[in-house]
């Protein structure tokens, strides 16, 4: 359940944009199908941008101790975004795999909130990439973290060039996993693993 208020989106501004572009594409904005849909649609744009008014970093405030100075790997967390040029969906995975400093662990969760909060917004893939990466670096600092995203983007496949199918990868590489070729080799063959 969101709380509307908590991100102050404007609901009624975004009904009465819809209720327009309802009306510029030559809907009838009165008949009993669309009597509420710019309601609706604000409440969807709420939602699917609830993540605006959110800090990722707050996930990484959970920490525990633990030795292990080792790979943590979390992959396949689904997401879904909004492409910020034509504001429809693209969705897909994020894997995202760190090397703890000091002991200091983070809830394996918080690698999943993180991710929701970073993909609702309007956004590009390569920004939720490289921000899930560097708040990682700038919480937990650990020796390094490695972020790869798969989508595939609405606006490729139900308009303009109309490729199905087609997936966009995107990964970012900081700390020991950027420097260290073997270990970021490490990392991508356990992503690619069944
Ligand atoms: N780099 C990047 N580009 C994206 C993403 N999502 C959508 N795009 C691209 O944003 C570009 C916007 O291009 P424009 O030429 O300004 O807009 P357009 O005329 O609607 O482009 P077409 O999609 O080619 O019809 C397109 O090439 C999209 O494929 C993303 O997450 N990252
Ligand atoms: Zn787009």
């Amino acid at each position: 359940m969101i709380d509307m208020k908590s991100h102050n989106v404007d609901l009624d501004k975004i009904e009465q944009a819809v209720g327009m572009i309802l009306e510029a594409v030559g809907e009838d904005v009165g008949r009993e199908g669309l009597q509420d849909t710019p309601k609706r649609v604000a409440k969807m744009y709420a939602e699917v941008f609830a993540g605006l008014k959110e800090d990722p970093k707050e996930y990484f405030r959970t920490v525990f101790h633990e030795n292990h100075e080792e790979l943590v790997l979390v992959k396949d967390i689904p997401f879904y975004s909004m492409c910020e040029h034509h504001l429809v969906p693209f969705f897909g995975k994020a894997h995202i795999a760190y090397i703890p400093r000091d002991g200091v662990v983070t809830g394996l969760s918080k690698l999943a909130r993180a991710v929701e909060t970073v993909a609702k917004r309007p956004q590009l893939q390569e920004r939720i990439t490289s921000t899930i990466a560097d708040s990682m670096m700038e919480t937990l600092n650990p020796h390094g973290v490695y972020v790869m995203v798969e989508a595939e983007h609405m606006c490729m496949t139900m308009r303009g060039i109309k490729k199905p199918g087609s997936k966009t990868v995107t990964a970012v590489s900081r700390g020991i996993l950027e420097t260290d070729d073997i270990k970021r080799s490490e990392v991508i063959t356990y992503i690619n693993m069944d």
